[in-house]
């Protein structure tokens, strides 16, 4: 039989477009049931390719899609054909404190040619070991004493702003409603531009964000696209070729903002107790060169900031939405302090309720949701009970395992009880088997948060403040449903509406 002219030309790419169809076949089957992680747990599509996974990284759905399948397979899931998280609470230990370091993924964490290391992202122990000797003086108790003054006058500038914002509407008879999300990004971008750079962004001044924080909430997202492309080489390149010189020369332009900042910051005469003094302190051979400076300060100015303002507007977001828990807060504020004036960290430090808040907010609305990849060491190790290839990316899911049932008595719900120091004791308290330490918001480890100590401060200075001086409650029908934030990299902001008048008591 003659064969058309049409299905004569379809034939080569017939056969292309089949050969590719096989091989793709055959590398999924291979991965599915030949590839040394086959025995790992994990639904087949998922295992098969990487696509899955990226699809979901790039929807910003990968955190909740992570948790429907570790309630399905269990705690250690097969998320990717040579990748391998985990919900359980051994994961801790075993990535994050093994006897041989698990190092950070490239993928993740790998600078671009030519760009110098950060604390955040510096892959080589050495280098990480070296940059951390230096930085940690500056996050210690005693250090974080001789900041309080310049915290307490960031917070009573947020009271001061958010009481005549509260004025203004109730004198014009406008909503007392308001979206207080953004208002803590502003207390804490200014407090870390303070401590970090000697000046503040000034968005609480201004009631509005610096255009460099505008700038970086795009970046963060874009973050997320760039190491789904880093797992196809080809499609990074070419990425990297098509980005418009536009903006190349934006981003050039955001990292030259810190650079002289750092510069102008590094030509102070003054003795200043913030954190670039504990650098400043240490020569540049056995501290950080100039360029990584640079380049720690750009990373910490959102590790530093966006972290703490996410918890901010979790716990208040709980608080509005559990009004018997803020309630039992208020009092405990409210009674212990007779004057604004008096609160300090130190008593602080001591309020239990105040304290259980913080620990139950960072439970539910831990700003850094998974634990991004490390590589297992070439010899293999057991992670939570199964053996792992050496070179495997391996991370932890600490969204779902802060609300994991077999974890937590009433594991979705805001129950700052749960960390009151007698309830783990008491066999008759619901949170008796409550596994407390599952819990590590700031990771742990060489690796783990170095501004734990700041972060609990700006916690407990904030809400202590803002709960003595305002009545706060829920509007009617828009409270945020914090299950809904979706994660690309870091969680999404969304507006938190709250109602808020100054106490009428005083
Ligand atoms: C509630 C607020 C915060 C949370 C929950 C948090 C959490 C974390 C976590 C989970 C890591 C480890 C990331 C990883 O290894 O994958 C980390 C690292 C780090 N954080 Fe925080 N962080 C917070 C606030 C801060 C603040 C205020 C600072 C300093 C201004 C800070 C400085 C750092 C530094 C320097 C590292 C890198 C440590 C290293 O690699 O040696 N963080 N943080």
């Amino acid at each position: 039989m003659l064969m058309s002219e049409e299905s004569r030309s379809l034939g080569p790419a017939a056969v292309v477009a089949f050969s590719v169809f096989v091989y793709f076949a055959l590398r999924a089957t291979y991965n599915v049931f030949f590839h040394p992680l086959s025995n790992v747990p994990g639904p087949y599509t998922w295992s098969a390719s990487r696509l899955p996974f990226i699809i979901s990284l790039l929807n910003g759905t990968i955190v909740h899609e992570f948790q429907q399948l570790h309630r399905k397979y269990g705690p250690v899931i097969r998320i990717a054909p040579d990748e391998v998280t985990f919900a359980g609470a051994e994961a801790w230990t075993d990535i994050l404190q093994p006897r041989e370091q698990f190092l950070k993924d490239p993928v993740w964490w790998a600078k671009q040619p030519g760009n110098p290391d950060s604390i955040i992202n510096a892959i080589n122990p050495e280098i990480h070991a070296r940059m951390r000797k230096t930085l940690a003086p500056a996050f210690t108790l005693r250090a974080l004493r001789a900041q309080e003054p310049i915290l307490h006058q960031y917070v009573n500038l947020l009271v001061e702003k958010l009481t005549q914002l509260a004025s203004d509407a109730s004198s014009s008879n406008e909503t007392t409603e308001f979206d207080i999300a953004p208002w803590f990004n502003y207390i804490t971008f200014d407090i870390f531009g303070d401590l970090g750079f000697g000046e503040s962004f000034n968005c609480l001044q201004n009631s509005r964000y610096h255009p460099w924080i505008a700038l970086l909430f795009n970046s963060v997202k874009a973050a997320s696209f760039v190491a789904a492309a880093r797992f196809y080489p080809l499609v990074e390149f070419l990425l990297l070729k098509i980005i418009p010189p536009s903006l190349k020369k934006m981003q050039r332009d955001h990292y030259q903002q810190i650079v002289d900042k750092v510069e102008r910051r590094l030509n102070y005469e003054l003795e200043r107790p913030d954190i670039m003094s504990h650098v400043i302190a240490i020569d540049d051979k056995r501290g950080f060169s100039r360029d990584e400076i640079n380049a720690t300060f750009m990373v910490l100015t959102t590790a530093g900031s966006e972290t703490t303002a996410t918890v901010l507007g979790g716990t208040l977001n709980y608080l509005v939405s559990y009004p018997d828990k803020l309630h039992i807060l208020s009092n405990e504020i409210r009674q212990r302090f007779s004057t604004f004036e008096d609160i300090t960290l130190d008593v602080l430090f001591s309020l239990p309720y105040l304290n259980a808040v913080i620990n139950e907010g960072l439970r539910l609305c831990p700003p850094i949701p998974w634990v991004l990849p490390r590589k297992v060491p070439a010899s293999g190790a057991t992670v939570c009970g199964t053996w792992i290839p050496g070179g495997t990316p391996v991370s932890i899911q600490q969204y779902t395992l802060n609300r994991d049932p077999s974890y937590f008595s009433s594991a979705t719900s805001f129950l700052p009880e749960r960390w009151l120091p007698d309830e783990n004791s008491n066999q008759d308290s619901p949170f008796y088997n409550d596994h407390r330490d599952a819990v590590q918001p700031f990771s742990v480890g060489p690796r783990s948060c170095l501004g734990e100590h700041l972060a609990r401060a700006e916690l407990r200075l904030v809400l202590a403040k803002l709960v003595w001086k305002f009545n706060f409650s829920a509007p009617k029908g828009k409270v945020l449903e914090w299950e809904q934030l979706r994660t690309f990299l870091l969680v999404e902001k969304r507006p938190i509406l709250v109602r808020m008048k100054p106490r009428q008591d005083l």
